[in-house]
């Protein structure tokens, strides 16, 4: 494979070696993109070759794709009425603002204000309407002249056939897939005998170039420029700032740049931009679409006349570049694990990759149909994203890199931990011994911090005690004696004392905690919370059915259907606990009685019918709390824990480094307090 490019040139062998490498690439990668080089490594490429030819002048090659839109790779048919440009890049805060000093000294003055956006990672299109009506769809090409696309129209959200007004104008911006419309769109092409696309991306491009598709695809546009098309284009609009020519655009109905991030657009100085900068840079991980930086404008129309453009890109704008935080590697083997509740999970072991300074070697891969949507082969090339904190993901295999030395990946015949039957009768294939095929997962998970949070019991301890055949369950270990512990390695007087000390504590936690111990498919930490304070005792849960557990906010027909059976398969665990004293009560809950079916009890309590976000680092006399903590004591003092902001959002907690949800909140003009005050609030209600 052609994959690697150098970092370094060293001949003029060399040189042209990585100019062909480039262009080629480049074609790739604009044509249907299908390129096999990504882009840190296309951008590492490109900046060998322009540091060869500063030292060479007399080398440059004609097909450099230096100093060129689109790398010099694509060409056109349909001439643009300005040229349609790409973006000059920097990589740092100071490489910023060395940028902006520049532009001020060209301007003789202090830039008037700024704009600031995503860098959206699809394609540039400008889309031309006449009165009003979208009659041509044209791609950048090599920016002088573009291909025409318009049998897109129609299938491009954002991108309306009819504006508001009757106007002749041209918008510009990028055409993408949402991540959702990318599984979508490479779903549909497998089913019509194609190979999937590598990225939301190259998608996107490939599918709007794509004329004669048997099926429609849905296409999302957010627009960043306008300009008049005709001489009777609207008046005045090449007088308006930039974001003046948003808020006109967005009134005649097309979705544009302002609409893709909450937040302003414009910003009066360059610290306005640098706060904006590090905000959608730490929402990026939760963006329905792909963002490969954020780009800084001078929004005055007269700063932008001024400072003007460079055969490649305007000179009033910069791209700042974030990490890219997809890659491609070789998918080389796929291993199955069993988690604690019998689930049979895939996972991809990769060819280690750095991605945004971590390196990646296993990625997630769902399950088996996934695997099969996805048309996955052991040695396939495969693009793989890591999106903030996020377990890194593969999203398709290079079809266009493929040997033929590639293999398909096998699926288990039996369960790869105990070698029973698998029950594959939903999507998530599950060992058919449940839980018990995996007792030291689902133990461990039972004594974990967030359910009895029993101290000293870690996996190793755990490991031991089971192989010990001490205990064969968590309700096991409230039968442990000091005899049999003491007995075991590395176990003295105090860590037998301690150990046996934190079990006997486990035994009052609340009912939520126990009932989230054990493990029930469906039901995590939060839902957990949900149950027992609905029902009150373990009795009341047991006894609901089907109908009457969907009383309890979150659980729908199928998720009632498995609680269910599953309180049925684990009735002998939760009879063992009882019969050792484990508590089964929910503190301060009501058990639901026939006539009410409102739960009344909240009202009095300080967080009464409110919905709280948590959000940042909590400090002070929360400072120690888990979030799953801080959910309890939210729920404890009347309100509702959640972990994204709405509208129907009634209090953020914003701590330390607080991101995007604070932003968010402060746009919704939702109420915003300190962990502090916070504290104070909810005093009655701490430890
Ligand atoms: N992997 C490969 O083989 C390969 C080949 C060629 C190029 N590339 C990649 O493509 C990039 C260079 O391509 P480029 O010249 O198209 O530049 P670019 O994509 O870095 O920047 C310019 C483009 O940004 C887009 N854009 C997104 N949001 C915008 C906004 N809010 N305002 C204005 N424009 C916005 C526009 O389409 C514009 O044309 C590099 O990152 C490179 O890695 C990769
Ligand atoms: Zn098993």
């Amino acid at each position: 494979m052609s994959n690697v490019a150098p970092t370094a040139i060293v001949d003029e062998a060399a040189y042209t070696a990585a100019v062909e490498l480039a262009v080629s690439s480049s074609a790739a990668y604009y044509g249907d993109g299908s390129s096999t080089v990504d882009d840190d490594t296309y951008d590492q490429l490109v900046r060998a070759i322009a540091a060869w030819e500063a030292e060479h002048p007399e080398q440059v090659r004609a097909d450099s794709p230096t100093g060129k839109v689109a790398g010099g790779a694509v060409t056109g048919d349909v001439p643009h009425t300005r040229p349609m440009l790409s973006l000059d890049n920097v990589f740092s805060g100071e490489e910023l603002l060395k940028w902006a000093e520049g532009l001020e000294r060209r301007l003789g003055g202090p830039v008037a204000g700024w704009a600031v956006e995503a860098k959206l990672d699809g394609l540039a299109i400008s889309a031309r309407y006449r009165e009003g009506r979208l009659v041509q769809l044209v791609t950048r090409g090599d920016g002088l002249a573009g291909e025409d696309v318009s049998h897109g129209i129609g299938q491009i959200v954002g991108l309306p056939a009819e504006l508001a007004e009757p106007v002749t104008v041209e918008v510009r911006g990028e055409v993408l897939f949402t991540t959702a419309q990318f599984e979508t769109a490479n779903t549909l092409r497998m089913a019509h005998g194609g190979t999937p696309f590598a990225n939301p991306r190259s998608a996107a491009a490939g599918s709007l170039r794509a004329k004669d598709r048997p099926y429609k695809v849905e296409f999302t546009f957010f627009g960043y420029g306008a300009l008049p098309l005709a001489e009777a284009g609207p008046e005045g609009l090449l007088a308006l700032p930039h974001t003046g020519v948003m808020e006109y655009v967005a009134r005649l109905g097309v979705q544009t740049s302002a609409a893709a991030l909450p937040g302003p657009l414009g910003y009066g100085d360059l610290e306005g931009v640098t706060a904006r900068i590090a905000e959608i840079a730490a929402a990026r991980a939760e963006l329905a679409f792909g963002i490969d930086g954020i780009v800084i404008k001078a929004d005055g129309a007269e700063d932008q006349e001024k400072a003007g453009l460079s055969s490649r890109a305007p000179r009033w704008a910069i791209a700042y570049k974030l990490p890219a935080d997809t890659r491609t590697t070789v998918l080389r083997g796929v291993e199955w694990a069993v988690g604690r509740t019998g689930i049979i999970a895939p996972r991809a072991v990769l060819d280690p990759v750095e991605i945004d300074g971590v390196t990646v070697t296993y990625a997630t891969l769902h399950n088996p149909a996934d695997i099969t949507r996805r048309d996955l082969m052991i040695g396939d090339t495969v693009s793989v994203k890591r999106a903030g904190d996020v377990i890194p993901r593969v999203e398709a295999p290079l079809v266009q890199a493929r040997t033929g030395e590639e293999q398909p990946i096998a699926f288990p015949e039996t369960c790869p931990r105990c070698g029973g039957a698998i029950d594959r009768s939903q999507e998530r294939w599950r060992c058919e011994l449940g839980r018990a095929c995996n007792t030291v997962a689902s133990i461990s998970y039972a004594v974990g911090r967030d359910q009895l949070d029993i101290e000293g019991l870690g996996q190793t301890r755990v490991v031991q005690l089971v192989e010990a055949e001490l205990i064969a369950d968590f309700a096991d270990l409230f039968a442990l004696t000091r005899e049999q512990l003491i007995g075991l390695e590395r176990m003295g007087d105090t860590s037998t004392d301690n150990l046996l000390a934190a079990i006997e504590a486990a035994k009052s936690r609340p009912l939520s905690r126990v009932f989230a111990a054990l493990g029930v498919r469906g039901t995590g930490r939060s839902m957990s919370r949900r149950i027992a304070r609905y029902f009150a005792t373990m009795d009341l849960i047991r006894a609901a059915d089907v109908d009457s557990v969907q009383k309890v906010e979150g659980i729908g027909p199928e998720k009632a259907v498995v609680l269910v059976a599953e309180l049925t398969e684990i009735a002998p665990l939760i009879d063992k606990l009882a019969s050792f004293g484990v508590n089964m009560t929910e503190p301060g809950a009501t058990p639901p009685s026939a006539e009410e079916e409102t739960v009344p009890e909240a009202s009095g309590l300080p967080l009464a019918g409110m919905s709280v976000v948590v959000t940042g680092g909590m400090t002070g006399p929360l400072e120690s709390l888990s979030r799953n903590e801080m959910n309890e004591l939210i729920e404890r003092a009347g309100g509702k824990a959640s972990s994204s902001v709405s509208k129907k959002t009634a209090l953020v907690v914003a701590g330390e480094k607080a991101g995007s949800k604070l932003t968010k909140a402060t746009d919704l003009g939702i109420p915003v307090i300190t962990p502090d005050e916070f504290a104070e609030r909810v005093a009655d209600f701490l430890g």
